[in-house]
């Protein structure tokens, strides 16, 4: 087996506060594997966000171990291991589409026509192509977000961190970019660790969705989705969609998961 994107063993994190510790994190054992797509849903301050930054190394565990392909969060940034897409696209205005896709492949020294290649080919591989020369302020939110994806896929990560990446866009391009993110994640291969508050967006991505609960942050059940590599329009509307959204609803409400292979450890 080859060594996982990501394994966290009993990882806690506990931030000091004025009114006393918050323990934010507790007993966190996850392993993604190399290619795998998982989502991490929850209740707000169950710890998502806290656990993708510790995997991102923007934060460093209080306890316990966080790895990244075998190596310390550190040393995969360092190796970029790893992109980055948050709830903002993060795009530095002054600068056109292509250059911002072409800033990490910059940062890191590469040559002028290779950067420029690469920057064409991403933005293809996000339909953005016509756009290349165009400002961020030029763009709609759903595009900006691509290019924001495009930059992140920049220097051919092999792991994907993601918070809520979509969270600000409307409703149908969201989904647009749902199978979007599917059809370039099925192309490049990487893995991704993404956090959500949409139960059906995390399914349709999914391979395993990751229930946790707050105070203290834990994992409280981890459920399959077992709808194939195939995610196109139409999976929406079957009902193998349906009963993995039902799954991953009864596993957030604390109900017993029905889906064969789910396991689900104890609420406390
Ligand atoms: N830097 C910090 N200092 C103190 N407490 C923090 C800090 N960062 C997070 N926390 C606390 O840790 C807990 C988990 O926060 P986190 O942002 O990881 O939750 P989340 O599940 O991502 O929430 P949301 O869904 O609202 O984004 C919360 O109680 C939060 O208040």
């Amino acid at each position: 087996m080859s060594t996982p994107a990501v394994q966290a063993s009993a990882v806690g994190k506990v931030f000091a506060s004025r009114s006393g510790d918050v323990i934010a994190l507790e007993g966190i054992d996850l392993t993604v594997a190399a290619g795998e797509f998982v989502s991490l849903i929850g209740p707000s301050g169950c710890g998502k966000s806290t656990l993708l930054r510790l995997i991102a190394d923007l934060d460093t565990p209080t306890t316990g171990e966080v790895t990244v392909f075998g190596r310390t969060p550190q040393q995969a940034r360092e190796a970029q291991d790893y992109g980055i897409a948050f709830q903002q696209a993060g795009l530095l205005p002054w600068r056109t589409v292509t250059a911002n896709v072409q800033l990490p492949l910059e940062l890191h020294g590469v040559g002028k026509a290779e950067r420029a290649a690469r920057a064409a080919d991403l933005l293809s591989l996000v339909g953005l192509d016509e756009f290349a020369g165009h400002f961020p302020h030029q763009l709609s939110g759903g595009m900006q977000q691509r290019v924001a994806i495009a930059r992140s896929l920049a220097e051919r990560p092999s792991l994907l961190l993601m918070d809520e990446p979509f969270g600000a866009l409307d409703e149908m391009t969201r989904e647009r970019m749902q199978t979007e993110l599917v059809r370039i994640c099925a192309e490049s291969g990487a893995a991704v660790v993404f956090v959500t508050h949409s139960i059906p967006e995390a399914v349709f991505l999914s391979q395993r969705v990751v229930v946790m609960t707050p105070r203290p942050g834990r994992i409280s059940a981890v459920v399959p989705v077992d709808l194939g590599q195939a995610r196109g329009e139409g999976l929406r509307e079957d009902a193998s969609f349906f009963a993995a959204v039902t799954a991953v609803r009864e596993a957030l409400h604390g109900m017993p998961v029905p889906t064969p292979g789910g396991t689900r450890a104890d609420l406390r």
